[in-house]
């Protein structure tokens, strides 16, 4: 067994269909008086349920989250909880509110409490990100990290079937990528395996039934089991490639995601056959199907977007995309610098195309 290294996070996880109903004593524990509550402005429905639940412990809302977190958003929402004298900060909704939250956090240090409603994993992270002219930074820091985090099913029956797929993928991409990470660790790996496996199963059920409430469970599970692969472990190739599209070229996340991961999967398949297995085996397609040949079909079959042509991506930009992903590098158990340029183009071109890989 090699050597490692296990960092525990400490985030407290309430999770349950109705787990909404303990709100009130959630922020109580965190010691907190009044809530700003965020959301985008398509959930603020959900938003002003929240802030009526919690009565006078609401400070107010602030509707305006919106992908990528740009500072002038950032400002105004910093501002707005000051100038209501909230104290700590309740996100419900996907990756794009709580990413506002972390940003309000990193400033203020108010604690985050975060209500999930896709699967992105961000809750998980003290990863932040941030877009200042145009520049998405990204950075660590432990005081974005949400204290507690309440995973409600009965909040995702929302989610369109189309963007459950893709978050859901988006999900399985850090589990993936944890499998084969540079300081990856037995523990985030049982995580990893799990949290795939969870949301591959979930993924054909929600389509079935979006308001499965079971199923909506097990994807938010594995949501909570792969963000934390995303928060522990070093990301490699597929999330570079992923920041360098949705970053440079203005693709939706989720999106670039479940188009990119097979054929990033597809590129580090031979570096890494441990992870390759034990991600076929999560995805029940051991014995006939490569892993990613398994994430292919899971797309296509769900149906979300092989093709970044299908999401307004310009084959004219393949090679300037080549050139920025190369240009910088994360480890990858296959390197990718420079010299593996014109590899890294043919996988692109394979992506633009929607190639299935073998
Ligand atoms: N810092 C981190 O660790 C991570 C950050 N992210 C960031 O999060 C962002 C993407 O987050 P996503 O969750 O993919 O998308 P999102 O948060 O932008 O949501 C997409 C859309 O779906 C809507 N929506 C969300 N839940 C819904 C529900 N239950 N019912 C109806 N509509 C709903 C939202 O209001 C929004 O309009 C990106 O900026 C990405 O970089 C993503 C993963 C991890
Ligand atoms: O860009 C960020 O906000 C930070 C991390 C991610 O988005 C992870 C991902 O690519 O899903």
């Amino acid at each position: 067994m090699k050597e490692f290294i296990y960092n525990g996070q400490l985030a407290r996880v309430v999770f349950g269909a109705g787990a909404l109903k303990h709100l009130e004593r959630e922020i109580e524990l965190l010691g907190a008086r009044k809530a700003l509550v965020l959301s985008t402005p398509e959930q603020q429905t959900q938003a002003q349920m929240v802030a009526d639940r919690l009565g006078a412990r609401a400070a107010g809302i602030f509707p305006k989250a919106v992908m990528h977190v740009p500072i002038e958003t950032a400002r105004e929402a910093r501002e707005a909880a000051y100038r209501l004298g909230a104290d700590c900060v309740v996100a419900i909704g996907g990756g794009s509110t709580t990413g506002l939250g972390k940003a309000i956090a990193l400033d203020s240090g108010m604690p985050i409490l975060v209500i999930p409603t896709t699967y992105a994993g961000s809750e998980m992270t003290s990863i932040y990100g941030i877009t200042e002219a145009g520049l998405k930074k990204t950075g660590k820091d432990p005081r974005v990290l949400p204290r507690t985090v309440i995973y409600d099913p009965e909040l995702t029956l929302t989610l369109p079937v189309a963007m459950s797929v893709t978050s859901g993928i988006n999900a399985i991409a850090h589990a993936a990528e944890g499998l084969y990470a540079q300081d990856s660790n037995p523990v985030m790996d049982l995580m990893a395996e799990e949290g795939i496996r969870a949301i591959a199963q979930a993924l054909p059920a929600i389509r079935q039934r979006p308001d499965d409430v079971a199923a909506r469970g097990d994807a938010l599970y594995g949501a909570w089991l792969c963000g934390t692969v995303l928060g522990n472990v070093g990301m490699a190739l597929h999330h570079k490639l992923c920041h360098t599209l949705g970053g440079s070229f203005n693709l939706p996340h989720a999106e670039v995601h479940t188009i990119v991961l097979p054929q990033a999967i597809a590129f580090n398949a031979e570096a890494a056959p441990q992870a390759m297995a034990r991600m076929a085996r999560a995805l029940g397609t051991t014995g006939h199907a490569s892993a990613a040949a398994g994430l292919f079909e899971l797309a296509r079959s769900s149906g979300a977007p092989v093709a970044l042509k299908d999401i307004g991506m310009q084959a004219a930009d393949l090679d300037h995309a080549a050139d920025l992903a190369v240009g910088n590098p994360y480890w990858n158990p296959r390197p990718f610098g420079p010299a593996q340029r014109s590899a890294i183009r043919q996988l692109l071109q394979r992506a633009y195309e929607g190639v299935r890989p073998d």
